[in-house]
């Protein structure tokens, strides 16, 4: 193992390594001048920051030498009836030696909401530097890998070397509102994914103070369960004890889903989950993760299982069942007395290996149907599957991968837990059934980042190292590239 620090046989390696290491003040502000913008995809006020943030990333990739198509994505609906711009989605690409490999690194711009009043003990928009973690919204997600990259071909064009491979960029700006339009612009840009062989993602987190190599996610499929009673809301002195009331249906039908040991009640649901082989059962065994530090970062007691494989086996390879929340239910503070007309029951099931969107669909519906039946209510019920995102897995075997722990393992001085996550890039999916190309998911950040949570924030080590380790892949690719192209080649 070579350890952190030390190259002395390769001495670009040295080179790139130490020009990060002395320009990681420079790196360290650009995170915070894009901090500073609040890009918010969900707020249709910061439309305009949010357009300038996928500007000023597009300035940014030019300035590497990169050619920047600005793709308009077309206008969204708001539901007060007007229309705002989506931000335009940025393709680049550097490079087109076509003996090089051509790697195609997605990322977001967009972050989630932020206000100071949330309880961040820091501005959320001026990045702040606190032993050694620099917090602020976007800081981990997805602002700081996606500068890392950035940071790492700047890198090379400064020392002036030759960048190993082609890069092509796929940057969106609404991610954290679903990604809309994302799928439409993959297809419509057949012809700029055609010479794409690798495709990288860092838009999640470690596992444990370890690296890590992530190489699959649950999918998910958002239901809307509605229940209708009459044409408003009512006095519960005046028509309680009276009616039907919607709401008691709904919690009914919410409470049939799942009982209190984490047992979905939808029949059939788990008849298509892969079945744990031998082999996979000792993949858990080896992988660091403590259960009690899970538990601190999440302000949880106790957990469903006890042991540390039953619980990456629950989070990642096995089905899972929310409940979200009710639109339409009284939730404020006091004692209101009001019968709501009409509820929506919002909950998610996680998807995984070999489970399908359109059965999972048909097995939700037909289940809140056959209950709702046993209740003879005269009220309307509605069913409806508002996402359907299938679970990823890759290859593990596929050259990236092995490239990806080799520069893990120079950077780091050890080798990465091979992981999977428990939430949902729906992209790593549709990328993969698409374009046919090998999917990777490479993070750089700490699994304590509290990504979406008040004080989320990178370490400026994860950062610097990341901007190492995308710097060092970019190698190790070429390498497994030329040899994989060695070996076709007769
Ligand atoms: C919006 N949505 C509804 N179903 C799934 C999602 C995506 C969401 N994605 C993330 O959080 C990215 C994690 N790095 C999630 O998994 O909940
Ligand atoms: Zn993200
Ligand atoms: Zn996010």
């Amino acid at each position: 193992m070579v350890p952190y620090g030390s190259h002395g046989s390769e001495p670009l390696v040295d080179e790139l390594f130490n020009y990060i290491d002395t320009h990681q003040d420079e790196f360290v502000q650009d995170l915070k001048d894009w901090i500073a913008i609040p890009s918010d995809s969900s707020d249709p006020l910061l439309r305009g920051d949010l357009s300038k943030m996928v500007e000023i990333t597009a300035e940014s990739l030019q300035a590497l030498g990169a050619t920047v198509n600005l793709v308009d994505m077309g206008e969204e609906k708001l539901n007060d009836g007007r229309s705002i711009p989506f931000p335009k989605a940025i393709l680049a690409e550097l490079g087109k030696n076509s003996s090089k490999a051509t790697v195609c690194i997605y990322g977001h711009v967009d972050v989630q909401p932020a206000k100071k009043e949330d309880g961040w003990k820091t501005d959320p928009y001026n990045m702040t530097e606190i032993n050694g973690n620099l917090y602020g919204r976007g800081a981990t997600d997805n602002k700081g890998p996606v500068l890392a990259w950035i940071n790492a071909v700047k890198t090379y064009r400064t020392l002036d070397q030759e960048i190993p491979v082609n890069i092509k960029f796929i940057i969106e700006g609404v991610e954290e509102t679903g990604s809309p339009g994302l799928e439409d612009l993959i297809k419509a840009n057949a012809s700029f994914f055609a010479d794409v062989d690798y495709i990288v993602i860092s838009d999640n987190l470690w596992l444990s103070r370890k690296p890590a190599l992530t190489y699959g996610t649950r999918g998910s499929a958002y239901f809307f369960v509605e229940v209708e009673g009459g044409t408003k809301d009512l006095h519960s002195g005046t028509f309680g004890g009276i009616i039907h009331e919607a709401m008691r249906d709904l919690v009914y039908l919410l409470a049939n889903l799942i009982d209190s040991s984490g047992h979905i009640l939808i029949p059939g649901i788990c008849d298509d989950v892969a079945p744990l082989t031998e082999e996979e059962r000792r993949l858990y065994e080896n992988i660091d993760f403590d259960l009690e530090e899970h538990k601190n970062n999440g302000g949880v007691n106790t957990f469903l299982y006890s042991t540390k494989e039953e619980i990456l086996q629950h989070l990642w390879r096995y089905p899972s069942l929310t409940i979200h929340g009710i639109e339409g239910a009284f939730s404020g503070p006091g004692s209101k007395t009001v019968i709501p007309s009409k509820v929506i029951g919002k909950f998610s099931i996680r998807q995984v290996p070999d489970m399908k969107s359109a059965v999972v669909q048909q097995q939700v519906t037909k289940h809140l149907e056959d209950v709702f039946a046993k209740l003879k209510s005269p009220n309307k019920l509605t069913v409806s599957m508002q996402i359907g995102a299938s679970p990823w897995v890759a290859d593990v075997n596929d050259p990236q991968y092995e490239a990806a722990r080799n520069a893990i393992t120079k950077v780091f001085g050890v080798p990465p837990d091979m992981i999977r996550d428990g939430s949902t890039i729906p992209l790593a999916r549709i990328f993969q059934d698409l374009t046919k190309k090998s999917v990777m998911m490479l993070p750089i950040g700490g699994a304590d980042d509290g990504e979406h949570s008040q004080h989320e924030k990178i370490s400026r080590s994860n950062y610097i190292q990341g901007t190492k380790l995308f710097a060092i892949f970019f190698l190790e690719l070429s390498k497994v590239h030329e040899e994989l192209m060695a070996k076709k080649q007769p």
